[in-house]
């Protein structure tokens, strides 16, 4: 059995693992570009403010859609704007991303494409759930053979599983068109492993917080435009940019939630239809 030897110390002295998850910034090569109404780099930066306060912070993880234009500078753009954090920062590839040009441009920075976090006793792992050319996910055969061996080998590890799509539908008709396609098999993989105690996901532009079994299913907001929960048709919410915040524990809990820029200075274009 593989034992989680840490990579990362909990700063905390308890030994909680102090976890902040963003997700969905679509970035533009141009900083001043809009998104529905929106300007999604301010927005970005009203967030990592916010975060900033939030210290003392261990980890921060992104899932997917950092790109909107598949520019190699909007990923530059990311990585200055959560520099000032001066935190560990994993990402992971959403629909909207080209996972091999932000993979290579991330390795210049700061921000790593990552695979396996291992932080204050857990692991984290993170999965490529894209489909080149479609909105909607897909855990290819790879990855989730590569799932499976890691945890059967670190059956002692409380762990983490992240990737962009939604495994369990959202109660938007427009957007479970765009979910994880076999997030059935996904799930029921996953609760065979008594060590996972929660995946998260972003993709969705709102929160959710539900269980399949023993695991805690997350998604995060959008940290640029959100949209309207369990509506039918597109509909944009007026809700602001947030995040996720989780507590690791070293006895394998956590508790989490979900924090919004405060104020009202992101308002999306509600005649928006779609993009
Ligand atoms: N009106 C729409 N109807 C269906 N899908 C849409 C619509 N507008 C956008 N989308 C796609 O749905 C996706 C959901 O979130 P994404 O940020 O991945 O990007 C979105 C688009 O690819
Ligand atoms: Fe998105």
């Amino acid at each position: 059995m593989t034992i989680c030897v840490d990579t990362l110390t909990p700063k905390d002295e308890n030994g909680v693992i102090r976890l902040a998850q963003i997700s969905d910034p679509h970035l533009f090569a141009n900083k001043a570009a809009g998104f529905l109404g929106i300007n999604p780099w301010q927005s970005l930066s009203a967030v990592v403010e916010q975060l900033a306060e939030e210290a003392p912070l261990d980890l921060l993880l992104v899932t997917g859609d950092i790109s909107q234009d598949h520019s190699a500078t909007a990923y530059l753009h990311f990585a200055d704007a959560v520099a000032p954090l001066a935190l560990p920062t994993y990402a992971l590839p959403g629909n909207h991303d080209a996972p091999k040009l932000m993979s290579e441009t991330l390795r210049d920075t700061s921000v790593q494409y990552g695979r396996r976090i291992l932080a204050g006793g857990w692991q984290i792992l993170l999965l490529d759930s894209t489909v080149l050319g479609l909105p909607a996910g897909h855990l290819a055969l790879d990855e989730l053979r590569w799932l499976h061996g890691v945890l059967n080998s670190t059956e002692s590890c409380p762990t983490l599983v992240a990737l962009h799509h939604h495994p369990k539908p959202t109660g938007c008709a427009w957007l479970d068109q765009h979910g994880l396609d076999n997030g059935v098999e996904f799930l029921s993989l996953l609760s065979r492993f008594p060590q996972v105690k929660a995946v998260l996901w972003g993709h969705v532009h709102q929160e959710m917080d539900l269980w399949h079994e023993h695991i805690r299913l997350l998604a995060v907001p959008s940290t640029s435009i959100q949209f309207l929960p369990k509506n039918d048709g597109f509909a944009l919410d007026l809700a602001q940019p947030g995040y996720r915040m989780l507590n690791l524990h070293p006895d394998g809990t956590l508790t989490t939630e979900v924090k919004r820029v405060a104020g009202s200075a992101f308002l999306p274009d509600h005649s928006a239809t779609g993009y």
